[in-house]
């Protein structure tokens, strides 16, 4: 080979492996974003990630490892240190997060903190670059979930998503009235939620506010797991709670919960000895970890173990009693 030829055939397996290890590290295509992502000005929000194309249901939107996980507890003798251990471009990738504009210079790395961390582990909180970008969204607002895998984050869409539409998810769950929901978040996060759905008109808020509550409510009796099997517990009434919960999240166009909502009733036909109202309720439940989760979470992987074989449940035949509990389309 010419000297020419050993340079050119050098130089392109150099660009090769640069950029290999960004993708392996995560840091992205060193000339832009490799997602289909862009960080924009979003009126009453600071900066949020819109999309770049249209992203079908289930889509992988990002997956991302943290600059550093951080225990929650005793913060303000670990982030000094946890910053001073970070290189160079992760510090400043940190310092570019946003927080709030009153804050003292002392203060800030706390404040950028407070304001970006993500809870991935109950007393555990991770900053990431993109993932911080992401804002709250109240509701059927909400279009990705963000869950926590051994060590790194992933964000699926649980809608389709158009491009130029703006990705949220949400910070704490929004099954709330919006008065409650507006004040929680700013109980917790400090900020007053500006999402699509906290802006609706008063007389759209108060038709969401009626489904969503009413959601919480029959929720919190449906997961009320000692009903199971006790004599008294009705499991057609059940299902009809579950059904009427996925039928207000429809109108309400609030998706997220399915695949638990799912597998609650795939438990009671187990509990009530019904295998294929089980083997179907658990591939709904799959169905719908796969878009919230991934198809290769251990939620979607148990609830196909479940369907391929209803009475491997843990909860089968938990009653004496045998009831058809019915499919979905039922
Ligand atoms: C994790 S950061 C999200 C990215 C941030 N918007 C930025 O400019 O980098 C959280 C901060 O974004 C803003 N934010 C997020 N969701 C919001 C919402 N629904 N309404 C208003 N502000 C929001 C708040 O200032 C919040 O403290």
């Amino acid at each position: 080979m010419s000297t020419s030829g050993k340079l050119y055939f050098s130089a392109a397996l150099a660009l090769g492996i640069s950029i290999i290890l960004f993708q392996l590290y995560g840091r992205g295509w060193p000339f832009g974003l490799d997602v289909p992502l862009d960080i924009v000005n979003v009126e009453g929000r600071g900066r949020g990630l819109i999309a770049t194309r249209d992203l079908p249901q289930g889509y992988l939107i990002l997956k991302e490892n943290p600059l550093f996980v951080i225990q929650a507890e005793d913060l303000g003798r670990r982030l000094p240190s946890t910053l001073s251990n970070l290189d160079k471009t992760d510090r400043e990738a940190f310092f570019q997060l946003s927080f709030p504009s009153d804050i003292p210079n002392s203060d800030i790395p706390e404040a950028i903190l407070r304001t970006n961390g993500v809870s991935i582990r109950s007393n555990e909180t991770a900053i990431f670059r993109l993932l911080s970008r992401v804002n709250h969204g109240c509701s059927h607002a909400t279009n990705s979930v963000l869950s926590w895998r051994d060590n790194h984050a992933v964000l699926y869409a649980i809608r389709p998503i158009k491009k130029g539409e703006e990705i949220f998810r949400e910070y704490v769950p929004s099954k709330f009235s919006r008065k409650v929901r507006r004040d929680n978040l700013e109980a917790l996060y400090g900020f007053r939620c500006n999402c699509p759905v906290c802006l609706l008109s008063p007389v759209e808020t108060e038709k969401s506010d009626i489904r969503l509550s009413s959601i919480a409510t029959i929720e919190a009796e449906l997961y009320d797991r000692n009903k199971l099997g006790k004599e008294e517990a009705d499991p057609k009434e059940l299902v009809r709670l579950a059904k009427r919960v996925w039928g207000l999240g429809e109108t309400e166009g609030y998706w997220v919960g399915r695949g638990r909502l799912a597998e609650e009733v795939s438990t009671i036909a187990a509990a009530y000895h019904d295998s294929d109202a089980c083997r179907q309720w658990a591939r709904l439940s799959a169905e719908w970890y796969g878009y919230e989760l991934g198809r290769d979470s251990n939620q979607t992987l148990r609830m196909i173990q479940i369907s391929l074989n209803p009475t491997s449940h843990p909860y089968w035949g938990e009653s004496r009693k045998k009831t058809e509990i019915g499919g979905p389309d039922e």
